[in-house]
């Protein structure tokens, strides 16, 4: 990627028609840099995941350009798109996505496995980051035997175990203790957070504003025009 990691211009997304449509992101323009940590905070309902699905090229926009590096990426092909999330973005969703027939440690691996690498080097590199949260006596359970926080160390294993260029995470502490929560951000800021990575954190956590490089405020859909560096 190029140093800016982000430029998200002109974003608007519309739900619904007639009297019935939202403006869940209006007019937003965004732009993070390689290196930087940036999370994205503000009421329930104010549009952050909207966004944040926007910009991970996982929603349309009903207007607006994102260029992630130096890709365009809403001018890409499906195909191409969903070519370049697998090699460029890692996502943690509010609700995990975890496959509930695959094992905890294929489910971190399937990155991996969808880059082609080996069988058995993506389980052993799934192990590794499965370790690394806390939870590699549990590779072999299905996620259904996990609670709500280890699932969701499984989601940010999965997120980070391809290494990706931009890593997007939707309330990544969530279910988590307070002090899991600093440990996993904790290395997340300084093993993933490399000079050529980005970082993108929609929170409401408070206990882990610290970990931010800059924290920008949605509200009504729109970003507020200062951003507060953070506390
Ligand atoms: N698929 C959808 N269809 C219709 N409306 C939607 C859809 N997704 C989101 N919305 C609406 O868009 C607005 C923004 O929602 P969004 O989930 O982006 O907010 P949020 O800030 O992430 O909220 P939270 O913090 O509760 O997750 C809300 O009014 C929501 O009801």
């Amino acid at each position: 990627m190029d140093t800016l990691a982000i430029k998200a211009s002109g974003i608007v997304k519309y739900f619904g028609d007639g009297q019935t449509r939202t403006v869940a992101v209006d007019h937003v323009s965004l732009e993070a840099r390689c290196g930087e940590m940036l999370y994205i905070v503000g009421p329930s309902g104010s549009g952050k995941t909207t966004l944040l699905s926007i910009i991970s090229g996982i929603l349309r926009p009903s207007a607006g350009t994102v260029m992630l590096g130096g890709t365009d990426i809403w001018r890409l092909t499906p195909d191409a798109l969903a070519e370049f999330r697998l090699h460029t973005i890692g996502f943690v969703f509010q609700d995990y996505h975890l496959f509930p027939r695959l094992t905890t440690a294929e489910n971190v691996a399937i990155p991996l496995i969808l880059k082609r690498r080996p069988w058995n080097d993506a389980l052993a590199e799934a192990l590794h980051y499965l370790d690394i949260v806390g939870l590699g006596d549990r590779a072999q359970l299905p996620p259904v035997k996990l609670s709500g926080g280890e699932q969701q160390r499984v989601a940010i294993a999965r997120a980070i175990v391809g290494q990706p260029d931009l890593l997007v995470l939707d309330e990544p502490t969530a279910s988590l203790d307070g002090d899991t929560g600093k440990k996993i951000l904790t290395f997340v800021r300084d093993d993933v957070l490399t000079a050529r990575r980005c970082i993108l954190i929609v929170t409401h956590d408070a206990r882990i504003f610290e970990f931010a490089d800059r924290v920008l405020t949605m509200e009504d859909g729109r970003l507020s025009t200062h951003a507060r560096a953070a506390p």
